[in-house]
């Protein structure tokens, strides 16, 4: 009878709910779609390179810097949820004798492969982003050539990852002392049901970290879906500064700089409802 039953834990149901999202989530991206994904937010206008404000040289430019103003070193960087992109280690590469780029899907971890392996047919060309990249650094854009091979030299691995894993990447997946600098790119408020689930993810891949390690966030503001392939419409917690600020402390961070981009009325086309984008470097305490 209902009346002898011992009410239902709060905290199971609490559990239950967020197993729930967390499922629903990866559904969505079963029907993720690389080259789509690629076409709607690295191609023009939103990678336009001739444009002073565009929202590329701005990532570029807060990626370069905070991997070369001197306090970021080490051995190993771990990109978190690469996806189907290399712009994010375009400067790390430079900097770290080891990367490893992780993904949750295989058709991503598949296109990223295709162009480590130089073979072609890759969806994206990635020589604008290597060329630019190129000239922060202070060389001619024709050494591009030279950067891709650095990169491809220092890719040690393309791992499988589940933030929501309390254990993101399997056991010995990663040295066990920890990556030395994690890189992660609109992905934890992309995969996320709500801020909790967020805030628990940002502490997970907080233990890939070693202590006093660095991780620079890149993400979405005041996002709450986009377009993942044709028709394919994933949500996404909608985030503010103070939220992301709030999410760091309390996953076991310490705020170094955070900046935000306001994306420009033609940019904002259709494949999202972003309204910005904030640059956070961090220390795990
Ligand atoms: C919006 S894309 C970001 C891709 C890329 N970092 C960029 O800057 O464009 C989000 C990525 O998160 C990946 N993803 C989905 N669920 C995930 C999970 N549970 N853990 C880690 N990554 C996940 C997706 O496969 C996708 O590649
Ligand atoms: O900042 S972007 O405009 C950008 C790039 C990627 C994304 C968004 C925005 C917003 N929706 C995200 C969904 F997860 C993915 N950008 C596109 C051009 S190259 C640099 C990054």
């Amino acid at each position: 009878p209902l009346w002898g039953r011992r009410p239902p834990n709060q905290k199971a149901m609490g559990e239950k709910a967020a197993e729930n999202g967390i499922a629903a989530m990866a559904a969505c991206y079963q029907r993720f779609d690389p080259a789509s994904y690629l076409k709607y937010n690295y191609t023009p206008p939103r990678a336009d390179f001739g444009r002073d404000d565009s929202i590329v040289p701005w990532k570029l430019a807060r990626l370069h810097r905070a991997f070369t103003e001197g306090d970021v070193r080490g051995d190993l960087l771990v990109d978190v949820g690469s996806g189907p992109t290399l712009y994010q280690v375009l400067s790390g590469c430079e900097v770290f004798s080891k990367v490893i780029l992780t993904d949750f899907l295989e058709v991503n971890r598949q296109e990223l492969r295709r162009w480590l392996r130089d073979e072609g047919g890759c969806s994206l060309d990635w020589t604008p982003y290597l060329q630019y990249v190129c000239q922060l650094e202070g060389r001619r854009p024709s050494a591009w050539t030279e950067k891709a091979a650095k990169l491809r030299q220092v890719v040690q691995d393309v791992l499988p990852i589940d933030v929501h894993c309390p254990q993101p990447v399997a056991p010995h997946g990663l040295p066990a002392a920890g990556a030395d600098c994690l890189v992660s790119t609109f992905c934890l408020e992309s995969v996320s049901p709500d801020l909790a689930a967020f805030t628990r993810a940002l502490g997970h891949v907080g233990s890939l970290l070693r202590p006093g390690g660095h991780l620079l966030l890149i993400g979405a503001l005041g996002e709450s879906y986009y377009l993942g392939g044709p028709g394919v419409k994933i949500p996404v917690v909608p985030l503010n500064e103070a939220q992301v600020c709030a999410s760091l402390v309390e996953s076991g961070y310490t705020l170094i700089r955070l900046e935000v981009y306001t994306l420009p009325q033609d940019m904002r086309v259709g494949v999202d409802d972003v309204s910005g984008v904030f640059f956070v470097k961090a220390k795990k305490l």
